[in-house]
């Protein structure tokens, strides 16, 4: 079988894209597998995540995300900037404002653009985050569910969770540069406290309006941005008192401006979405050496 698959980023976060409204795809092959074969870097072509576009009957279209490890995720804040401009220009969906359903529940996409064809940027109606502890998942191992404290290997975190769609545990140090993510991170994603595991953000403030975040991804390691994360780590910000509602997130990819707005509730994120190429791949369904 061959599919078409398009490479798109936002802030280097790399995604597949492939347009599964017909459900040729799924009749093929199950989307774990594909996702864990097409973004394998070495025997496949490489991305941290694949994208299906789906139909919807209660949105405009359906959007599902599958992290590198074959893996399913509810939602992914760069994956859906480069979905809206995926399906805009290529005349799927030639709409400014787009409900997408995601495995999370709607998200609204507003697409900015050049006046005509080229979308620009895209800003996205995250909805309100999650914090009970049942809807991230997190069992708490305390009396507070902000700045838990979290024990890995010898450091004793402060841990606070947040789901956007899917978990994230927000972590503020002192520096970030030279923290040892690899060792950390999935330490914290694979943690009992998280029964799905976790996302997670390292987090050093640079001001109430600039925070300088790295990440280390569910299902995927080390990404170069995350935009589910960046609108976890203001709302943690704001609940720790340590930022504003609205702040710059640095990323190693770039950055994304996100705002939690007091009065809706809903968190906000606007950033970019690029093209890189379109290809056709054989797949093999049942060949996937890589699923974990
Ligand atoms: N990169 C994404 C999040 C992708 C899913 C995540 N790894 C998970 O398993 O929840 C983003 O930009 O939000």
């Amino acid at each position: 079988m061959e599919i078409t698959l398009t490479k798109m980023h936002g802030l280097g976060n790399d995604f597949l894209l492939a347009d599964d409204r017909k459900g040729f795809v799924a009749a093929n092959i199950s989307y774990g597998e594909l996702a864990a074969q097409v973004c394998d870097r070495h025997f496949g072509i490489g991305a941290d995540g694949l994208i299906l576009i789906l139909p919807s009957t209660s949105c405009d279209l359906g959007f599902a995300i599958w992290n590198s490890d074959g893996s399913e995720a509810g939602m992914c804040g760069n994956g859906i900037r480069c979905f809206a401009r995926y399906v805009y220009e290529k005349n799927i969906l030639r709409q400014k404002i787009m409900t997408i359903e995601t495995a999370s529940g709607p998200v609204i996409c507003l697409l900015e653009n050049d006046g005509e064809d080229l979308v620009t940027g895209v800003r996205v109606d995250m909805g309100p985050p999650r914090l009970l502890p049942e809807e991230i998942p997190f069992i708490c191992p305390a009396d507070k569910t902000i700045e838990v404290p979290l024990k890995v290997l010898d450091q004793a975190f402060q841990v606070t969770p947040v789901s956007m769609g899917n978990p994230h545990a927000v972590i503020f140090l002192d520096k970030i540069e030279g923290i040892p993510l690899e060792v950390w991170g999935p330490l914290v994603e694979k943690h009992p406290a998280f029964p799905e595991k976790t996302n997670v953000e390292f987090v050093e403030v640079l001001s109430k309006e600039k925070m300088r975040v790295r990440v280390w991804e569910r299902g995927a390691g080390v990404t170069l941005a995350c935009g589910t994360g960046a609108c976890a780590v203001l709302v943690a910000g704001v609940l720790t008192g340590r930022s504003g509602r609205r702040a710059e997130i640095l990323l190693p990819g770039g950055s994304l401006a996100v705002e939690w707005d007091e009065r809706s509730g809903h968190v906000y994120k606007r950033g970019p979405a690029e093209w890189v190429f379109e290809t056709r791949m054989k797949i093999k369904a049942g060949h996937c050496g890589f699923l974990r």
